[in-house]
């Protein structure tokens, strides 16, 4: 379909979905129509299997949360055209209008800044008179956990928590890459996994031109791990969304743009509601690292060795084609990772985990600058806020083995007098901050903090 004709789009629909019990795959149906005609997509995703046919009870609860992901999956496919009308199949709870709402708008909000589509963050879906049946509830808290994987320091973080805890951990990723296989490889444990296909048409849209920009997938994921764990009749979903996923990159016509807005604690919140709302589920869904900042997770990660040669938080090994074979080391994640691992850590440790020494490349400094708040914005990536760079400069500022580094002694000097008078008085290894874990797990994490 040529761009011309996807511009003048005018709705966004959800003509359908199904779930094939013999193959565990998932078809969720979308539409772009307008005067000039319709664009169809399909997303397939399959979920794993239990070894046992699931009951009529964890049926009904599954297609309960299904029906969300559906919605919050129609992103991706929204965005090639961004229509002002969100049109929704089915009556839903406010609980669920919210979360849906929020999906389009402030997991899109980046998107619509870099393209410059106000409309966006003011969408408003068009949502069918009547109310949901109210689902059973279905009360699954005191079963194993669901832990996901990216693949980065986070989660393994929270796998460690969890299994020092005596948890008993199921690991769990979406597509898992030959990062994500390694690091379950080196946790001894045995995952679950699941496939997501984007339709392919939406790759010929986008080379066509089509709008393109940063979505919301950790609630994607997030949704597909709960469906997972409802499917295997496992508990709550464990996620490793820091404190810092929280803070917006910036504000644009008085809304905040934030990259990691679904790993923030309003999504993980609002996620929670809709699905007790809608899928009757007492407690599915957590980040056990909320209260922590990324230089703290840092810090418990060297604790754990076992993952050096594997460990990957670089986004450019997650791309779908193209991918890096790990850290690519030239991006705002590869710094701000080896900047707040460096100082718990011998050097020669992490120059290993990295392939590279960043902080002995003067090429690095105007991306440090960044990070360090002296140029520019916190960039679009998932990357701790200003203080804790700061705090992490000052440490190894005071190190031997770093002292001398050519980019610390060069960001020694830029980062400003007030910045560091700020962070002397800095909180970022006291856990703090609004989270929803639940006491057994807040156990866990104080076994490691
Ligand atoms: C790996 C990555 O960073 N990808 C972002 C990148 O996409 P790129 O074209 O370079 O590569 P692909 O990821 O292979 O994507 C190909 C196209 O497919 C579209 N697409 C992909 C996944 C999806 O769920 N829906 C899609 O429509 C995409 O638009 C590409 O055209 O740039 C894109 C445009 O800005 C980003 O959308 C890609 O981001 C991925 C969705 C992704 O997985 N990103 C995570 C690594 C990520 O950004 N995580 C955030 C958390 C954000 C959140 O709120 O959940 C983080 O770590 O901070
Ligand atoms: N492919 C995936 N499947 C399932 N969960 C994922 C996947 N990718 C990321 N996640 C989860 O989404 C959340 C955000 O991902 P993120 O990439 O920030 O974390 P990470 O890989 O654990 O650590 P890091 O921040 O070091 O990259 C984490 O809880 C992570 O486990």
């Amino acid at each position: 379909m040529p761009n011309e004709q996807l511009r003048r789009m005018d709705a966004f629909t959800f003509p359908s979905y199904s779930i094939d019990f013999a193959t565990g795959e998932v078809l969720f149906d979308y539409a772009l129509t307008g005067p000039a005609g319709e664009q169809r997509f399909t997303e397939v995703i399959t979920l794993p299997l239990p070894a046992e046919p699931p009951s009529d009870e964890t049926v009904a609860t599954l297609n309960r949360v299904l029906e969300v992901l559906h919605l919050v999956a129609g992103v991706s496919y929204y965005k090639a055209a961004a229509p002002p009308r969100l049109v929704l199949p089915a009556p839903l709870g406010a609980a669920t209008v919210d979360y849906v709402t929020a999906v389009y708008t402030k997991g899109l909000a980046e998107y619509a800044y870099r393209n410059q589509l106000p409309h966006v963050l003011q969408l408003r879906p068009e949502v069918p008179a009547g109310s949901p049946e109210p689902p059973r509830v279905y009360d699954d808290s005191d079963r194993r956990p669901l832990s996901a994987v990216g693949g980065g320091k986070d989660s393994i973080v929270s796998l460690e928590a969890l299994r020092r805890a005596e948890l008993d951990p199921v690991p769990f990723s979406v597509n898992p890459n030959h990062v994500i296989v390694a690091v379950n490889e080196a946790s001894g444990l045995v995952p679950l996994a699941a496939r997501r296909r984007i339709d392919p048409v939406l790759f010929d849209l986008n080379a066509a031109g089509a709008l393109n920009g940063h979505i919301p997938v950790t609630a994607i994921n997030s949704l597909i791990a709960v469906a997972t764990a409802v499917l295997h009749g496992l508990g709550p979903v464990v996620m490793s969304n820091e404190r810092s996923a929280s803070d917006p990159n910036l504000v644009w016509n008085g809304h905040e743009i934030n990259h990691q807005w679904s790993k923030g604690v309003e999504a993980e919140g609002q996620l929670r509601a809709s699905l007790g709302e809608h899928a009757g589920l007492t407690d599915p869904y957590f980040s056990l690292l909320r209260s922590l900042s990324e230089l703290h997770i840092a810090r418990l990660f060297a604790e754990f060795t076992r993952y050096d040669d594997v460990v990957t938080s670089c986004n450019q090994a997650f791309k779908l084609r193209d991918a890096s074979e790990r850290w690519c080391r030239d991006c705002p994640k590869c710094r701000f990772v080896f900047l707040a691992m460096a100082p718990f850590m011998p050097r020669e440790r992490v120059v290993g985990i990295f392939g590279g020494d960043l902080l002995a490349d003067e090429s690095q400094i105007p991306g440090y600058r960044e990070l360090l708040g002296v140029d520019g914005h916190k960039p679009f990536e998932c990357v701790g806020e200003v203080e804790e760079s700061v705090v992490a400069l000052g440490i190894l500022a005071e190190q031997d083995q770093w002292r001398d580094a050519p980019v610390i002694q060069a960001l020694v000097d830029a980062v400003p007098e007030t910045a560091w008078s700020a962070v002397a008085t800095s909180d970022v290894f006291t856990p703090g901050g609004p989270n929803h874990i639940p006491p057994t797990y807040a156990k866990a994490l104080a076994t490691l903090t």
